[in-house]
């Protein structure tokens, strides 16, 4: 279990993480969300004893990382995962580590195994790409057979059967009862490997919930209507809390009442529907109207009318 308490980091008169608290679970992945400077990798780096708080803790399975006599098999962390010796063989950055904590050699060859790395093993690490770099890091998490594991930004460089292979792994860590943290900028993604979302923006919490929570107070989509007649069944369908907004000239998008009213009115009254489709939710959007106002680097709108899904 990670628990923070009110950690905060000052870098001159820059407050990045500020009177942050959460608590990392044993048996679940929770996500650490929050887009770019947000203050995600300087809280894992508190997490670790790499970065000193200004004010509050953080503990590793109840104490301070620096107090465990053999962190590796508390915590296993990726944060930088080019830091790494480059003339290195992925073999004998595994095994240095592994001599620092009396880890047997076959364990080494157990992460290899895990992390598909078989077969560049032999191979200098200066000559990985990121994907294979990323796959050395979390094989390198993963060395003290941790309770907990902590992966900033895992699935960044990785094709899509790397990212599934990541999602994959964290479910069987958190199912096997690890505490499982890793950090995104990418709401959907994380959706689909977390059970538990913290959400930071300019180093504040923002959020403290569950995943499927989250999408529940994401809200309906609305419903996308299309018949000949729109003005006929807006005037059916309109009420006090009932939004309609129109795209086109046979189209609604009415929030407010879901498909089944809609198709009900519409059927009482002989209206003809060409289409009936609620609208799936986006999480990203969510996500970003969350954290609009915390967003360190705004770039300007590609398209400033916003849709009204
Ligand atoms: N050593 C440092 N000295 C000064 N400022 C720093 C230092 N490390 C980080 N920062 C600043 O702290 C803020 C938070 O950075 P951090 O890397 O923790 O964010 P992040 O959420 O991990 O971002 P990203 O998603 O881009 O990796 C940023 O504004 C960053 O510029």
């Amino acid at each position: 279990m990670i628990e923070a308490r009110q950690l905060t980091k000052r870098y001159g008169d820059k407050t990045v993480v500020d009177n942050l608290s959460f608590t990392v679970k044993s048996g679940e992945v929770t996500g650490f969300l929050g887009p770019n400077g947000a203050g995600k990798s300087t809280t894992m780096r508190m997490v670790v004893g790499l970065d000193s708080p200004n004010a509050g803790s953080v503990t590793v399975n109840g104490r301070p990382y620096a107090r465990h006599p053999a962190p590796l098999h508390e915590i296993g962390s990726l944060l930088e995962a080019k830091s790494v010796h480059p003339g290195r063989t992925a073999f004998n950055h595994l095994m240095a580590l592994a001599y620092t904590h009396g880890i047997a050699r076959g364990r080494v060859d157990e992460v290899i195994e895990l992390a598909g790395l078989a077969s560049v093993a032999g191979k200098r690490v200066g000559a990985f790409s990121l994907g294979m770099g990323q796959r050395l890091g979390i094989a390198a998490a993963l060395l003290g057979d941790p309770a907990i594991v902590m992966l900033d930004e895992p699935v960044n460089g990785l094709d899509p059967e790397g990212v599934l292979w990541v999602r994959n792994l964290l479910r069987r860590l958190a199912d096997e009862g690890r505490a499982v943290m890793l950090s995104s900028h990418l709401m959907s993604e994380t959706a689909q490997i977390a059970d538990h979302l913290v959400i930071i923006g300019r180093g504040r919490l923002l959020a403290d919930t569950t995943v499927d929570d989250f999408i529940r107070d994401a809200g309906s989509g609305g419903v996308k209507v299309a018949t000949a007649d729109t003005a006929g069944l807006r005037s059916l369908l309109v009420g006090p809390d009932v939004t309609i907004t129109s795209s086109s000239r046979d189209e609604l998008m009415v929030h407010g009442r879901d498909a089944r009213e809609i198709g009900a009115i519409a059927a009482a009254h002989g209206l003809v529907l060409h289409e009936l489709t609620p609208q799936a939710v986006s999480l990203e959007q969510a996500f970003m109207d969350l954290t609009r106002d915390a967003v360190e680097y705004q770039s300007a709108p590609a398209d400033t009318v916003r849709k009204a899904a």
